[in-house]
């Protein structure tokens, strides 16, 4: 069922009044990639998911879908389906028939609609719910009707809005793989819109991070996290120290520094806190400058040598770990 189609935006612009919520944003999503838009609350994530859909207005730029500029098209015409965080299912009708809804509107025979329901349901592996309510299923099962509903249109991009944040944290990693495994399956893109770093991180093959309505870094997920190119992408990303030093303003990953003796490092600082995180113990410390550095050791390397609060420690890294970065 491949129906891959590369996506593009250009210069793409929403305004609500005064509001730029999202600020000529230009991006080229190839065909059959799993996309993550990330960004803290309010940086126009749902804005340009809700526009791709056609459930926003575009107020300047345009989006065009397999060579063909969709901006103006009703969401049904689109070639995009969207499924919706809330799930948005039919309370009233059963599962077969909440999968088989877009069709019957587009005026699908009833034969068709069904067999055509049966085999997205056997595709989220929920053929043996088909005749409940959806409050007769769990969370997760409800996400993967609606998972069921929007692919049921062969759209060339499934577009996600926050998929995950209803669902328990061990249910939010199983759906997690599940959701890979479906893309990878049927090859077409998927925009998916969160704001969490370790999602993005575990299921993009390219991260796009706003910021304040603009496209602040996008690229693969490993080099957005490895080569962040400004201290906003370092600091959202996590896992990295943005430190000011005399040669320019650097990020620097935690779990590549090495604790020395003082002055054995490059640089000294004072700790200020322990942090046990399990497979690693966070030392935070301050150095020169009001800075604080978090370097993250292994747990038995820690316990080798424990510290203590107040204790003064050298820092050190290697250049390969730092990437000069602007503001
Ligand atoms: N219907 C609207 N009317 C006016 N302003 C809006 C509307 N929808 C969004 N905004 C504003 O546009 C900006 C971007 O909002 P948007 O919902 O796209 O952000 P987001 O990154 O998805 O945030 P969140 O993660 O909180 O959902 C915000 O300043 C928001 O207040």
């Amino acid at each position: 069922m491949t129906n891959a189609a590369d996506l593009e935006f250009v210069s793409l612009t929403k305004r609500y009044g005064n509001t730029v919520a999202v600020d000529a944003i230009s991006h080229h999503f190839k065909a059959g990639t799993y996309a993550c838009l990330l960004g803290p609350s309010g940086c126009g994530k749902s804005s340009t998911l809700r526009m791709i859909a056609g459930h926003e207005e575009v107020s300047d730029g345009a989006i065009v879908l397999s060579g063909r500029d969709i901006s103006h098209l009703p969401p049904a015409r689109r070639g995009t389906a969207m499924m919706f965080q809330s799930y948005a299912l039919f309370p009233h009708l059963n599962v077969r028939d909440n999968v088989a809804f877009s069709l019957r509107m587009a005026g699908q025979d009833k034969a068709t609609r069904l067999a055509r329901a049966d085999e997205m349901l056997d595709l989220v592996e929920m053929t043996q719910y088909a005749d409940r309510k959806p409050d007769q299923l769990s969370g997760g099962q409800q996400q993967r009707v609606a998972l069921a509903r929007a692919l049921i249109t062969r759209p060339q991009v499934l577009l996600l809005d926050e998929p995950l944040s209803a669902l328990d944290p061990f249910l939010r990693v199983r759906m997690r793989t599940e959701l890979k495994r479906l893309q990878r399956d049927l090859g077409i893109s998927f925009i998916h819109v969160t704001h969490g770093q370790d999602e993005a991180l575990a299921l993009a093959d390219e991260i796009i991070v706003m910021n304040d309505a603009r496209i602040e870094q996008a690229g693969p997920a490993r080099e957005v996290f490895n080569a962040p190119r400004t201290a906003f992408v370092a600091r959202f990303m996590g896992g990295h120290n943005v430190l000011h030093l005399p040669q320019g303003r650097i990020a620097l990953r935690s779990d590549v520094m090495s604790v020395t003796a003082p002055e054995a490092g490059r640089i000294d600082g004072r700790i200020t806190g322990i942090e046990y995180q399990g497979t690693y113990v966070a030392l935070i410390s301050v150095v020169a400058g009001d800075q604080e550095v978090t370097a993250l050791l292994p747990e038995r390397e820690f316990f080798q040598n424990p510290r203590e609060l107040g204790e003064v420690i050298g820092l050190g890294w290697d250049d390969r770990a730092a990437h000069p970065i602007s503001a």
